[in-house]
């Protein structure tokens, strides 16, 4: 495949498919090889939260949108828990040269974040043959690789792209999430002011971390909720020890059908509890292994932030950031189980709930929810929920 590049010069970066086939371009960000599935993100900003989201583990983003990194970076817009683990995407794909920021809370270029954070990147590549490629054959394992003299081994990153087995039977989550207990206060951001701090939380929340993005659990605090991070291979006893008013189950990477042992037994348990609980993207996969579904992995994923889904419980159809290569089957869905949304791009499930008891999950990120009142209204449904389930346990 040629290259968007212009005019030619010696490739300092390349992406090397498993099916052999070889795309060039300017290297930037971090020198050196990664080696991941490579997929299309489709947003047209955040791509600092996108490539900092652990739910990337393992992948390489390619842009669609052209022009990547023209507000710089900084320190704020980062999703990780522990950004020294510095765990998301291994690498990035973008069509424009990068360049130079203009933003006032850029704090200095994306190519020297992405060097910092380690993350191997290349510009001027024809992005859209590259998402054309995509949606033909599915998301190509690949090795993506920077020098700056330009001297690599072609054929030793084809047969390393090659032999990875991919995502599929990758148990990422335990690795990303938190090692220790931790709780959670910091609020939304907001305008000129930065993050907040929730000072008089009304509820405690225990948010079983599978690699979490920090915004999520802002939402929640600025929902009044004191919130207890906990290990993704926490057991239920030590859940149910915090006597949570609710229980989140966070997103996170790899193949959720790959957890073995350690979440979907948990989560199976504490949904009997009766404490109302809320899962997003692998939370919601994970929720629905525990009440007897299927998962599998999808042709050319969901990736973005302009995705439309449709809510069959308000009839509504909102616009969401996605992340997901792997979606719950809904024929799989036993009958205690309701589909609630579906993607408007290709009718994949995007939500469920347990049939009378206050227990749901959605595949996207609701942050992305349009206007005021309906913004982050899944999370106001959530505690609804959790306000009347204590009104029900007082009584
Ligand atoms: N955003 C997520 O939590 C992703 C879930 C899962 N790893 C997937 O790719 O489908």
């Amino acid at each position: 495949m040629s290259s968007a590049n212009w005019p030619q010069r010696k490739p300092t970066a390349l992406l090397v498919l498993a099916d052999g086939t070889v795309i060039e371009g300017d290297g930037i960000g971090a020198e050196g090889e990664a080696l991941g599935e490579v997929c299309f993100n489709t947003s047209l900003t955040g791509y600092q939260e996108i490539l900092t989201d652990p739910s990337y583990a393992k992948q390489i983003v390619t842009f669609t949108f052209p022009h990547i990194g023209n507000v710089g970076a900084n320190d704020e817009d980062v999703e990780d828990l522990v950004p020294d683990n510095a765990i998301g995407a291994v690498g990035a794909i973008f069509r424009a040269e990068v360049s130079a920021p203009s933003n006032y809370r850029s704090a200095g270029g994306l190519d020297a974040w992405l060097k910092k954070r380690g993350v191997v990147a290349l510009s001027g590549v024809d992005t859209r043959a590259l998402t054309a490629l995509i949606r033909e054959k599915g998301m190509p394992n690949a090795v993506i690789a920077h020098r700056a003299d330009g001297v690599f081994d072609v054929e030793a990153l084809k047969r390393k792209a090659a032999e990875w087995t991919g995502l599929v039977g990758l148990d990422l989550a335990k690795d990303a999430a938190t090692p220790a207990e931790e709780v959670w206060t910091e609020g939304p951001w907001v305008w000129n002011a930065g993050y907040g701090s929730h000072s008089e939380p009304n509820y405690t929340i225990v948010a079983i971390d599978y690699g979490a993005k920090r915004n999520i659990l802002r939402l929640m605090s600025g929902h009044g909720a004191r919130v207890v991070i906990v290990p993704a291979t926490t057991s239920a006893d030590d859940i149910l020890k915090h006597q949570p008013d609710g229980i989140f189950l966070s997103n996170g990477p790899g193949d959720p059908a790959a957890t073995g042992e350690y979440a979907v037994p948990v989560i199976r348990e504490l949904a009997k509890s009766g404490i109302p609980m809320f899962g997003i993207c692998l939370g919601h996969q994970l929720l629905a292994l525990a009440l007897g579904g299927r998962t599998e992995k999808m042709h050319q994923g969901h990736h973005g932030a302009n995705h439309p889904v449709k809510d069959f419980t308000t009839g509504k159809v909102e616009i969401v950031s996605m992340n997901h290569g792997f979606a719950v089957d809904p024929a799989s869905l036993p009958e205690s189980v309701e589909q609630t949304h579906i993607s408007l791009f290709d009718g994949t499930n995007c939500g469920l709930r347990v049939k009378g008891a206050p227990v749901f999950s959605v595949q996207h990120h609701p942050e992305a929810s349009p206007g005021p009142q309906d913004s982050h209204y899944l999370f106001q449904r959530f505690f609804q929920m959790i306000h009347d389930h204590r009104g029900a346990k007082a009584a």
